[in-house]
């Protein structure tokens, strides 16, 4: 018969999974971004928490993640290799039990939001992901073509507020005159016709799509979405129609008062949800919409 006296534990790791971290450099009007998933193990002898639930040598993973957000603060980031090495340093060096550590990071590029031909000073387009996508429906003898593109994430680390907004006593955001906004958008306009340069007006709608998301000051998401969607139809005659759906992506401030260290909008934790959702459609007036063409392109847009 096995006894508990015949069951050792074998290989184990723990840390905490996917700390998402932007750190804005805001020493000059040029900001730059950087955007890290970091997931911490720590390696050591934890039998004790493992078998009796004794934790005195459990490095807690909040302690993990709050220790990734301070160093981003203290030592800054720079190549996610010298930051792992940093926080390597630290664990390995600060809790004699911790044997080793297994310490990963994801590291999202970043282009500059180009306006007029020039990179914008706190407006980013994140690389890849970006998908460009069409649907043609044909029906009754009519064609209709509808365009847009799905994931273009685009972070701006100022230039934008929020704040007026009714108070009630589930209300707990605060107002803010500066945060970071982000979003991924997915975009969709209808055509009015067939005879169009698709190219060249994929490629310009979603320039001056980007373009405004970099340069209008933004009050709220569905202002700049409007923004965005009221550019095109002032630009392109032959567009009638523009859909967007724009997740709100939050960017928290970190307290960093805890330990010592203020944070003048440098640190942010990316949450991934929830989101606000934002959707609209910009539609020119007394225009013929269109449920039936929506309808065949998934989703609302
Ligand atoms: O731009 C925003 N629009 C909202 O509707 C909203 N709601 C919220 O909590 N934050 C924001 N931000």
């Amino acid at each position: 018969m096995t006894t508990a006296a015949d069951i050792v534990l074998g290989a184990n790791q723990y840390g905490k999974g996917e700390v998402r971290l932007v750190r804005v450099t805001r020493d000059t009007a040029t900001h730059e971004i950087e955007d890290l998933n970091v997931t911490t193990q720590l390696l050591g002898d934890f039998t004790d928490c493992h078998a009796t639930g004794d934790n005195s040598k459990v490095v807690a993973t909040d302690t993990q993640k709050n220790t990734v957000y301070a160093f981003a603060r203290e030592h800054g980031v720079g190549t996610p290799e010298n930051f792992l090495l940093t926080l390597s340093e630290h664990f390995n060096g600060s809790f004699e039990w911790v044997t080793g550590s297994v310490l990963s990071a994801e590291s999202y590029a970043w282009d500059r939001i180009a306006v007029d031909g020039v990179g914008h000073d706190h407006a980013f387009a994140r690389k890849g992901g970006e998908v460009r996508r069409t649907t043609v429906i044909t029906e009754g003898g009519e064609t209709v073509v509808v365009s847009g593109f799905t994931d273009a994430t685009v972070l701006k680390s100022t230039g934008s507020e929020f704040h007026g907004f009714p108070r009630d006593r589930y209300t707990t955001l605060g107002e803010t005159t500066d945060r970071i906004l982000a979003t991924s958008v997915t975009a969709w306009w209808r055509y009015a016709g067939t005879d169009v340069d698709f190219d060249k007006t994929y490629d310009a709608v979603r320039q001056l799509m980007l373009e405004t998301f970099a340069t209008q000051h933004s009050l709220s998401l569905q202002q700049t979405i409007y923004a965005m969607g009221s550019a095109v139809l002032e630009a392109f005659e032959d567009i009638v129609e523009v859909r967007l759906s724009c997740p709100n992506k939050h960017h928290f401030l970190v307290d960093l008062e805890p330990f010592g260290l203020d944070n003048p909008g440098e640190v942010f934790f990316a949450a991934d949800r929830p989101y606000g959702l934002i959707q609209a459609t910009v539609e020119r007036s007394g225009g013929t919409r269109r449920p039936d063409v929506w309808a065949a392109v998934a989703g609302f847009c």
